[in-house]
């Protein structure tokens, strides 16, 4: 896909930046390590299919249709790095492009850790200067809509240091003492307001510099990038999510990624 032929509401909008003052440049990292334990035996995760394509192929177009990523850094299983180039190469060459690029989107593969935090810092690490704004995007969620990505890009360019895309919840959430043993019925303590409850996504959006701040920083184990800011004292902004951004997380989320894809596929007539 070309630069310009891709939409983009973050560049649409020259009114926002003056001429002069160019955008700042925004680099993704994607990590993509994880088993996959919940979805059971099989593939490491960010490898299995949708639509005959792996997961992670999806997740890197996701994100290489907006206009303002230049960079997507793929954070493979910790021996699996070679394998997962070869692979983004296969599907980016038919595109027309050179080894090492997506559209005008460059792309690099690091090897990963034992726990997500750990594949994200390893990332961030591998990150070259002059991309000031960054995106921590899951694998797992290869669905996510451009719209969605450039909606948070565009949060961070006016001026917040952390963002995440969230959806209001649809179950009334309870807050219990966990059970010792799985199954067993476990003590209702609280129901938090559901109004005021938020199911977090990705990409979520960073001030470079802040969030490599929070990766050093942060030794606690953590389920998300924007909970290390939190942590810093730092403010974390939400912005509207997506649907489709979903995490394909257990074997019904595959289901579910088929059937939104071959939506797509109708719709788009190919
Ligand atoms: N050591 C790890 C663990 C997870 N991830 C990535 O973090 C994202 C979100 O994690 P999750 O959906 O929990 O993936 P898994 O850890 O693979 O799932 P599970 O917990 O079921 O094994 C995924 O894109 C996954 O590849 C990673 O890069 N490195
Ligand atoms: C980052 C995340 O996708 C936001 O919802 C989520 O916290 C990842 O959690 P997981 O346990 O690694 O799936």
């Amino acid at each position: 896909m070309s630069d310009e032929s891709r939409p983009s509401p973050a560049d649409a909008r020259p009114a926002d930046r003056p001429a002069d003052r160019p955008a700042t440049r925004v680099a993704a990292v994607i990590p993509a390590a994880g088993r996959g334990v919940r979805l059971g035996p099989g593939a490491p995760k960010a490898l299995r299919t949708l639509g005959g394509t792996p997961m992670l192929v999806h997740a890197v177009r996701a994100l290489a249709a907006s206009r303002a990523v230049s960079l997507v850094v793929v954070v493979a299983p910790p021996d699996g790095a070679a394998e997962v180039k070869s692979l983004l190469d296969a599907h980016a060459l038919p595109g027309g492009t050179p080894s090492g690029t997506w559209g005008g989107t460059d792309f690099m593969v690091v090897p990963g850790g034992d726990s997500r935090q750990e594949s994200v810092r390893l990332g961030l690490e591998a990150l070259p200067p002059g991309h000031d704004i960054v995106l921590v995007h899951d694998a797992a969620r290869p669905l996510v809509p451009v719209d969605t990505v450039d909606a948070v890009i565009e949060a961070v360019r006016d001026g917040a240091v952390a963002v995440v895309p969230a959806l209001p919840l649809a179950d009334t959430v309870k807050q219990v003492e966990p059970a010792a043993e799985p199954g067993a019925p476990e003590p209702v303590v609280a129901t938090p307001d559901r109004a005021r409850l938020r199911a977090v996504q990705t990409p979520q959006g960073f001030d470079r510099a802040t969030l490599v701040r929070a990766h050093e920083t942060v030794t606690d184990g953590v389920t998300d990038d924007a909970s290390m800011v939190e942590q810093l004292g730092e403010p974390v902004v939400a912005v509207p999510g997506h649907e489709e951004a979903f995490k394909v997380t257990r074997p019904l989320d595959l289901v579910l990624a088929e059937a939104v894809l071959a939506r797509r596929r109708l719709n788009d007539g190919f």
